[in-house]
């Protein structure tokens, strides 16, 4: 089964309204029936809630993934839909898949609020808005058209201050309400550039694009990646400004049918 990666319009950890575009970054996850060989928390979490209240048989997982893990690009989520969409496909399962991967992340530990803003678009492709205290869908929508997403996508990050976030819930909650109204690439630089001063990454990375004509750059998810937005075919100047820091790689918004 596959799910995609994401970036930020909003980050849920200061208010717990979320907001997240699937792009097309893809987790192809497939089981087979055989020892259980995981080490891997939220893999073993999974797993075990199936085989606990299913009676599924071991399983052991293969993971192909074009995201790097611990990035702020959503592998995790991408990583727990793909798995429990495979399963309750191959069982014939009725599983509501994001809000399971949410509480069975949370659960595994590689979450803060469950995160199902990114598991929602993880799973349906496009444009999420949940309330990830209640576990609760307020909206979706398809992905941004014309637009090209750049990625300096990097893995590995490490703690963040959970307090310094909390005390920026209202304005993270307005930056949300802007999502809402449609104001998409607004609230994605917004919450972009305010997480990365929030938890003291460098700025450089995110003036240096804005000012090559990026409508909209910042941090994704809780770091270390950060992204770019611009329209299709202007991708250039900030692709070869990035390229600076690492390697960069040109995503786009992406949908997912046939999953309602
Ligand atoms: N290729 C992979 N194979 C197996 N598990 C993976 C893979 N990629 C990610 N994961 C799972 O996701 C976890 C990483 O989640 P983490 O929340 O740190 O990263 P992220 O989802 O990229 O970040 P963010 O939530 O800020 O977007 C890993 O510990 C692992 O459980
Ligand atoms: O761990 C979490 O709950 C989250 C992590 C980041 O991806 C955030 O962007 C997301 O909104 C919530």
């Amino acid at each position: 089964m596959q799910a995609y990666g994401g970036v930020s319009i909003v980050n849920a950890l200061p208010s717990w309204y979320g907001s997240t575009m699937a792009v097309n970054l893809k987790v192809e996850v497939k089981v087979r029936e055989g020892k259980r060989k995981t080490e891997d928390p939220l893999i073993a979490e999974i797993l075990e809630h199936f085989s606990r209240n299913y009676g599924v048989p071991q399983l052991e997982v293969e993971v192909n993934s074009e995201i790097p893990v611990g990035s702020g690009l959503k592998s995790s989520s991408a990583v727990s839909t793909a798995l429990i969409g495979e399963i309750a496909h191959r069982f014939s399962l009725n599983v509501d898949v994001p809000k399971l991967s949410a509480i069975l992340s949370l659960k595994a530990g590689v979450s803060y609020t469950g995160a199902l803003d990114d598991a929602v678009a993880a799973w349906f492709g496009g444009i999420s808005f949940t309330y990830n205290k209640d576990f609760k869908v307020i909206k979706r929508e398809r992905a941004l058209r014309d637009v090209s997403v750049i990625l300096l996508a990097r893995g590995g990050k490490g703690r963040i201050d959970m307090e310094k976030l909390r005390s920026f819930k209202l304005l993270f909650h307005e930056i949300f309400r802007e999502a809402l109204q449609g104001r998409i690439i607004e609230a994605m630089k917004l919450n972009g550039i305010a997480i990365a001063e929030i938890l003291g990454f460098d700025t450089e990375p995110i003036e240096g694009t804005l000012t090559r004509g990026a409508m909209a750059s910042g941090i994704s998810g809780n770091g270390p990646s950060y992204f770019a937005v611009t329209r299709e075919g202007e991708e250039g100047p900030i692709v070869d400004f990035l390229s600076r820091y690492g390697e960069v790689k040109v995503a786009r918004g992406v949908d997912v049918e046939g999953r309602d």
